[in-house]
């Protein structure tokens, strides 16, 4: 079992959190249980800190049920749309005035997170509809919880109680993980379990999971262990990475999955060497692929959805195997990344990621999510193809700075635009100017890519929805039941991820 989900607080005490916090919650949940309802709660703060851990103690505290979802997904809000046709609004107050809760007579605690993801356009599921079931004084508990809850509006931030979470504390993190050792009967040095949680960077469950992975086939864990164990398993990551490279053959994910490397890990690597062997088109390509696997690592990360480590390997695998044009022969003399680079460079690169298309939603006011599947992609392909004015006018105008667009074009070309703007003086212009420029390379990139797409291999991305039957499908009894059932499934080809 995981253990962030196995040590996961069951009760107040058990979670590690400011003393002001804790009263401030445990008042407002009083005052729930006094049937005096409350404004909505609003956990804001940085993944892994504990906001869900929290919320879930503090119902379980409290013997409230807990209904979980999830602000981005469609899904949710249909619950939410009968949960608040049936509990969280239409309570009524008995004779006594009395406040009365769900049928069970228990309080019903809705949580919803990742609010700061959610979609800011009118329709159903978006910003204004959760104002508007706010404004209707909910009579259940909701917490809402949020990264950045500065990405939501003023408004919806005056309709709840704001609660500020901090990143963990090197030795907040360390104690819990001497917590756990302990209870696993792993022997651990103070200075390993500290050079753990300092990489974490305060995100407890980052440092739970890295003990684990660490902790694997161990007793004891030294120091030395911390970087060691991440350095097993080379000789097999090496021929991982050339049948990913150089062939196309969809058996690299089972010998993926055999490796001791997490998908974390073995990222890094891909990440690492892919552009000593792919080029141009198929180099972008890839990277997409690769960008697409990230996502659903940082799902793991800050949800615990272990199920899409599989998806992302597949991704990471069979999806950058297929990006290439052609096989590829010779040898290649790939490079191991750095330890530290190992350690940290996934959490920099999605951090900066992150930060990237903050910025092309701030600017082209859209979405992130939105940004990563309409417009990054031609963004970064018209600042590596388009001629250097064009391209220093667009980074201008996304306010990219010099290491961002290093992450999206490389060291050499991102010198070069950060130059020329400097020696023309290039400052950011009026929106419609640039972006009828990109979106006029963004039709003839699509023509491109349509025929592209024709010639290349397609990939066949099995069950985008239940990425856990990826690996099934490897297995022969899925293999058997999928090929009865071939016509009725969804098929999904990379051509999805480009699009
Ligand atoms: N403050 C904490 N006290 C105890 N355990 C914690 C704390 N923070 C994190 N953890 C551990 O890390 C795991 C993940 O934490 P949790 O899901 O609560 O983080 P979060 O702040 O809600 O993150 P996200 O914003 O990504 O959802 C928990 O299952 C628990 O094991």
């Amino acid at each position: 079992m995981l253990w962030v989900e196995k040590y996961r607080p069951k009760t107040l005490k058990d979670v590690v959190a400011d003393k002001d916090i804790l009263e401030r919650v445990i008042a407002w949940a009083k005052r729930w249980q006094e049937g005096i309802p409350q404004k909505p709660l609003l956990l804001g703060g940085p993944p892994g800190v504990g906001k869900t851990s929290l919320a879930l103690a503090l119902a379980n505290t409290f013997g409230w049920e807990v209904v979980e979802l999830n602000a981005s997904d469609q899904r949710s809000w249909q619950i939410i749309r009968r949960i608040v046709g049936e509990a969280a609004f239409s309570e009524t107050i008995s004779s006594e005035g009395e406040f009365l809760s769900s049928e069970s007579g228990r309080l019903k605690l809705i949580l919803l997170d990742e609010v700061d993801n959610i979609s800011k356009k009118e329709d159903f599921g978006g910003e204004s509809a959760l104002i508007k079931l706010l404004k209707r004084k909910p009579r259940q508990p909701i917490i809402l919880t949020a990264n950045d809850p500065y990405k939501l509006s003023k408004e919806l931030r005056d309709l709840c109680e704001f609660v500020q979470f901090k990143r963990l504390r090197t030795d907040q993190i360390v104690k819990v993980l001497e917590r756990i050792c302990a209870s696993e009967g792993i022997k651990a040095d103070r200075n390993a379990l500290r050079l753990i949680a300092q990489n974490a960077g305060g995100d407890l469950r980052a440092a739970i999971n890295d003990l684990q992975a660490i902790a694997e086939g161990r007793r004891e864990i030294r120091a030395e262990d911390v970087v060691v164990s991440k350095r097993m398993q080379e000789t097999d990551v090496f021929k991982v990475m050339q049948k990913i490279f150089k062939r196309f053959d969809r058996t690299v994910y089972t010998d993926a999955m055999s490796l001791d490397e997490s998908p974390e890990d073995l990222i890094v690597w891909i990440d690492e060497n892919l552009p000593l062997e792919y080029e141009g088109d198929e180099l972008l390509r890839a990277y997409l692929v690769l960008s697409r696997a990230d996502m659903f690592l940082g799902r793991v990360r800050r949800r615990g959805f272990y199920r899409l480590w599989r998806y992302a390997t597949y991704l990471m695998t069979v999806g950058v195997a297929f990006a290439k044009q052609r096989a590829k022969g010779g040898f290649t003399k790939y490079q191991r990344p750095n330890i530290w680079q190992m350690l940290t460079l996934i959490k920099e690169r999605r951090e900066k990621v992150r930060n990237i298309l903050k910025k092309i939603a701030k600017y082209s006011h859209m979405s992130s999510k939105k940004a990563l599947n309409e417009m990054f992609f031609f963004i970064v392909y018209m600042l590596r193809h388009a001629d250097i004015a064009t391209a220093s006018k667009i980074s201008a105008f996304y306010d990219f700075s010099e290491e961002e667009l290093s992450l999206l074009v490389g060291d050499k070309r991102a010198r070069e635009i950060k130059e020329f703007i400097r020696k023309h003086g290039i400052k950011r212009v009026v929106e419609e100017e640039v972006e009828e420029e990109i979106f006029k390379a963004f039709e003839k990139k699509v023509e491109e890519t349509k025929e592209e797409a024709e010639k290349v291999k397609e990939v066949k991305v099995e069950e985008v929805e239940k990425p856990e039957k990826a690996e099934e499908v490897v297995k022969g009894k899925a293999k058997r039941r999928r090929r009865k059932k071939k016509k009725e499934k969804a098929e999904v080809t990379l051509d999805k991820f480009f699009s």
